[in-house]
C-alpha cells in the first residue's frame, strides 16, 4: 500500500481512537457526578480523578501508584473504600496534565484483572478520612514483639504431621486447624476440662515470650493454656468472646506469618478493624476481652491503610472511612493464644456478655436501631442484609429453586430479543426461564454472584442503588424482593429510580416487596397458613419461612390488580412500632405488627458459605476462579467507572432477594460447632443455648397497601402500569414514557 495513504489510515485510525477514550472518559465524568457527586473540570489542575483506579475495581494502591508515579512526584493518592475511583493529586500541574495526556484511556494490570483508567481533572478531592477509631478499651497491639529467628522457631514448634493428635488435642476445623496445649479448648461446649490436662503443657519454645510477657507487664501470671490456630487465605474464625469462665482477664494472641485483618465488635455495633502484622502481639483485657467480640472473616485480601510513608500506617482503623487503603492479600498465617484457665466464676464487669453472671443468653445483644442518616442506613444494610446473604448464601439459594408464576408470565411476554436486567438476581433463578430474551443479573452478594456464575448466567456483583448499566439500555428490568431491604424511603426511592434509568422508553419494570399485609381479601398468605411449621420457642427452630410460603400458587393465589387511583396513597401512616427507637426480632410465620424488623434466618446445618468453601477445598476454590472470570469480565468493564467491586475481598453481600425464605427442617442438626463457638455476643449471627445452629438477622421494610405505588409515583418519567397483591407480596408493572 502506498506509504502515504497508510500513514493517513493511521491517522485516522489514531483520531477514531482518541474520540472513543475522549466519549469514554466524558462519560465516566457523568458517571462520577451523577453517582458521586463529584464534578470534573476541563480546567487543568493539580489533581486528577481516575475513574475505574479505585479499590472498589480491584485496583491496588501499590499498582495504581506505580503507574501515576512515572508521570511525577505525587502530593496524595486517596483511595476509598469499595469505591470505583481514586484521587491524585500531584506536586506540579505539569505532572498531572503529563498524567492525562499519557495514562487517559489506558489499560492497568492488576492481578489477573484489568481496567481501564480514565482520568479527569478536579477541583478539589474528597477526603472522607474521619480518622482513626480508637482501639477497644483494654486492647494493645505490640509490633515486633517476636524477632524473625524467633517466629521461625516458635512455627517449627508445632507438629501438624498428625501423629500426636491427643497429646495437643489438634483438630482439622472447617475454617482452619488447631492445637491445644495445657488444656483442650472444646467446642461444643465452648469451655475446657478444668482437671483434665493435656499430656502435653504448653511448648518450651514459647517460656521466652511469656517471659517477656511478664516483664512488659503485659500478664501477671504465666499462662497455662496455649491454642495454636493455623489459618489458610480465606479462612478465618467467627465473631466470639472468649468464654468468660473458661478464662482469666488477660488473653495475648502473637501472630506468626502472613498478617491479617482482626475485626472488634462492640454490642452497640462499633466495629473496629484491627491489622495484625505478623510477629506482633496482641492483649486484650477489660472491655475488650469481656465485652467485644473479636474474630476473622474468612477472605483472601484485606483492606489494609497503606504503608507509604506520606501517610502514617495505622494500625487501626475504621476501614468503611479511612481513604488510605490497599489491598493486601493474605497468606498463612497462625496464632498462639496463650491463656490462663479460670477456677473461680467470673465476676467481670460486663455481666451482660458473661456467662458466670446469667448472660449473655440472659440478655441478648441489642438489637439495631431504625436508622436516622444515610450513613446509619447504609450502615444497617450492610451488616443486616449484605453480610447475611453473604453468609447464609448457599443454604439461601438450595431453598430458592420455583420461579413465581407470575414473574414468569412477566418474563414470558418479553418479545424475543429483549435485554433484561434482574437487578437483585439472588441465585438467578430467573435469568433462564426465557430463553428468547438476553438476560443479566446483579446482586449486591458476591457469593449470590458466584452460584448464578457456575449456573452459567451473565451476572456481576453490583449495588442495586448504582448499576453499571448503561442508562435506557434495558427492555426489561426485574426488581423481586430487593427493595424492601433499602431501609430508608429515600434509599427505597433511589432504587426505583436506578431501575427506571435502566429502562428504553417503552421499556416495563415489575417490581416485588413483600407486604405488611399478610393476610389480603379474607385470605392468609401461605406465609401465615404454614404457622404450624413453627415450633416452640425452645425447640429446634424452625422459622424460616419457607420459598413455597410466599409462592404464588396458581389458583390458590389472590391477585388483586390494582390501579395507582385505587391505593390509599393519601395517608399512608408508617406502622413501625420500634420500641426505644429499636427494631423488633419478628416471629416468623406471624402477622407483621411494624413495617421495620429483622426477620431471623436459621443457618441449616453445613450450608453456611464458608464452611462449603474450606470444606471442599481446592476443587471448590478452582470453581470459583472460573466463576469470578465471568462476572469480573462484566464488572470491569471499561465503559463506565463501575461501582461494584468486582472481586471478592470482603463480605459484601446481597441486596437481597425473595421475600420469602427457607424452611428449616425440624430435624436439622446443630451445626458443626467448630466455627461458632465460644460466648458470642455478635448481634449478627446468635448462638442459642438449646441451639448451636447461628441466626442471622436480616433487615425488612414491610410495604404497606398502595405504598409501592405512592413509591414509583415520585418517579418522574414513568407510569404505574398495574399493580396487584400476590401471595403476601406488592407488585407493581412500570412502564417508563415512550417520550423519553
Ligand atoms: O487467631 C487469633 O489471633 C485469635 C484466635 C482466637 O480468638 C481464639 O482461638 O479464641
Ligand atoms: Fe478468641
Ligand atoms: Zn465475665
Amino acid at each position: 500500500m502506498d506509504p502515504g495513504v497508510e500513514s493517513s489510515m493511521e491517522a485516522v485510525r489514531r483520531s477514531k481512537d482518541e474520540k472513543k477514550v475522549l466519549r469514554k472518559q466524558i462519560k465516566a465524568s457523568h458517571t462520577l457526578l451523577k453517582h458521586e457527586g463529584i464534578s470534573t473540570t476541563p480546567q487543568p489542575s493539580k489533581s486528577l480523578v481516575v475513574a475505574n483506579g479505585g479499590l472498589g475495581n480491584g485496583v491496588s494502591r501499590e499498582a495504581l501508584s506505580a503507574a501515576l508515579k512515572e508521570m511525577g512526584e505525587l502530593e496524595t493518592l486517596i483511595m476509598h473504600p469499595h469505591k470505583p475511583y481514586a484521587f491524585v493529586t500531584y506536586r506540579s500541574e505539569e505532572c498531572a496534565r503529563k498524567a492525562h495526556v499519557h495514562l487517559n484511556g489506558q489499560k492497568l494490570q492488576c492481578g489477573e484483572n484489568s481496567v481501564t483508567l480514565y482520568l479527569s481533572y478536579v477541583d478539589s478531592v474528597t477526603c472522607k478520612e474521619e480518622g482513626s477509631l480508637p482501639l477497644p478499651d483494654g486492647l494493645v497491639l505490640v509490633e515486633d514483639f517476636v524477632s524473625p529467628e524467633e517466629e521461625a522457631l516458635l512455627l517449627a514448634a508445632i507438629d501438624w504431621s498428625g501423629t500426636n493428635d491427643d497429646v495437643t488435642a489438634q483438630k482439622a476445623l472447617k475454617h482452619r486447624r488447631v492445637k491445644h496445649y495445657g488444656f483442650e479448648f472444646r467446642y461444643d461446649n465452648n469451655n475446657v476440662d478444668k482437671d483434665k490436662p493435656l499430656p502435653a503443657g504448653i511448648p518450651q519454645e514459647c517460656l521466652p515470650v511469656l517471659e517477656r510477657c511478664l516483664k512488659n507487664k503485659h500478664i501477671i501470671t504465666m499462662p497455662d493454656q496455649l491454642t495454636v490456630n493455623q489459618y489458610e487465605s480465606g479462612q478465618g474464625i467467627p465473631p466470639h468472646v472468649d468464654t468468660h469462665s473458661a478464662f482469666e482477664d488477660t488473653i495475648l494472641s502473637l501472630s506468626l506469618g502472613a498478617q491479617t485483618v482482626m475485626e472488634f465488635r462492640h454490642p452497640d455495633g462499633r466495629l473496629v478493624s484491627v491489622v495484625l502484622p505478623g510477629r506482633s502481639l496482641l492483649v486484650m483485657k477489660g472491655e475488650s476481652r469481656y465485652l467485644w467480640t473479636h474474630g476473622i472473616t474468612p477472605r483472601k485480601f484485606d483492606m489494609v491503610p497503606a504503608c507509604d510513608p506520606q501517610f502514617p500506617a495505622h494500625t487501626m482503623s475504621d476501614l468503611r472511612t479511612n481513604s488510605n487503603l490497599t489491598l493486601s492479600k493474605r497468606g498463612t498465617r497462625t496464632s498462639f493464644t496463650f491463656r490462663k484457665i479460670r477456677h473461680e466464676p467470673c465476676c467481670c464487669a460486663f455481666p451482660s456478655a458473661c456467662d458466670s453472671q446469667g448472660g449473655p443468653s440472659a440478655s441478648p445483644p441489642s438489637p439495631p436501631s431504625l436508622p436516622s442518616c444515610h450513613a446509619d442506613a447504609a450502615h444497617l444494610e450492610e451488616e443486616y442484609v449484605h453480610r447475611v446473604y453473604d453468609a447464609i448464601a448457599s443454604h439461601f439459594s438450595s431453598t430458592r429453586h420455583t420461579p413465581w408464576s407470575r414473574v414468569c408470565d412477566f418474563l414470558s411476554s418479553l418479545p424475543p430479543g429483549s435485554v433484561l436486567a434482574d437487578v437483585g438476581c439472588g441465585n438467578g433463578k430467573y435469568l433462564g426461564v426465557n430463553p428468547e430474551v438476553i438476560a443479566v443479573g446483579c446482586d449486591r452478594s458476591s457469593a449470590l454472584i458466584q452460584i448464578c456464575a457456575e449456573r452459567g448466567f451473565q451476572v456481576f456483583v453490583s449495588d442495586a442503588l448504582s448499576v453499571p448499566l448503561r442508562t435506557a439500555s434495558c427492555d426489561a428490568c426485574i426488581s423481586i424482593a430487593v427493595i424492601h431491604h433499602f431501609s430508608t424511603q429515600e434509599r427505597r426511592l433511589a432504587a426505583v429510580r436506578e431501575l427506571v434509568r435502566l429502562l428504553k422508553p417503552g421499556g416495563r419494570a415489575l417490581i416485588y416487596v413483600w407486604a405488611f399485609e399478610q393476610e389480603y381479601n379474607k385470605q392468609r398468605s401461605k406465609y401465615l397458613k404454614d404457622q404450624n411449621k413453627e415450633r416452640p420457642e425452645n425447640h429446634s427452630p424452625s422459622d424460616n419461612t419457607s420459598e413455597d410460603s410466599q409462592e404464588p400458587h396458581g389458583k390458590a393465589s389472590i391477585q388483586t390488580s390494582r390501579c395507582l387511583e385505587d391505593s390509599p396513597v393519601d395517608d399512608l401512616q408508617c406502622v413501625s412500632k420500634v420500641s426505644d427507637g429499636k427494631l423488633s426480632v419478628h416471629t416468623n410465620r406471624t402477622a407483621f405488627n411494624t413495617q421495620d424488623l429483622l426477620v431471623p434466618w436459621h443457618l441449616k446445618d453445613g450450608k453456611r458459605q464458608g464452611q462449603e468453601e474450606s470444606g471442599e477445598g481446592v476443587k471448590k476454590d478452582k470453581k470459583k476462579e472460573k466463576s469470578k472470570k465471568t462476572y469480573n469480565s462484566i464488572t470491569t468493564s471499561d465503559c463506565n467507572p463501575d461501582p461494584s467491586p468486582g472481586f471478592k475481598t470482603r463480605v459484601p453481600s446481597g441486596s437481597g432477594q425473595d421475600t420469602s425464605d427457607a424452611t428449616h427442617s425440624s430435624d436439622s442438626k446443630p451445626s458443626a460447632s467448630d466455627d461458632t463457638t465460644q460466648t458470642s455476643t455478635s448481634t449478627q449471627k446468635s448462638e442459642s443455648e438449646s441451639s448451636p445452629t447461628p441466626v442471622f438477622h436480616r433487615y425488612y421494610h414491610v410495604f404497606q397497601q398502595g405504598e409501592l405505588e405512592q413509591l414509583c409515583g415520585q418517579v418522574a418519567g414513568v407510569k404505574v402500569q398495574s399493580s396487584y397483591h400476590d401471595q403476601g407480596n406488592w407488585c407493581v408493572i412500570l412502564e417508563k414514557d415512550m417520550h423519553l
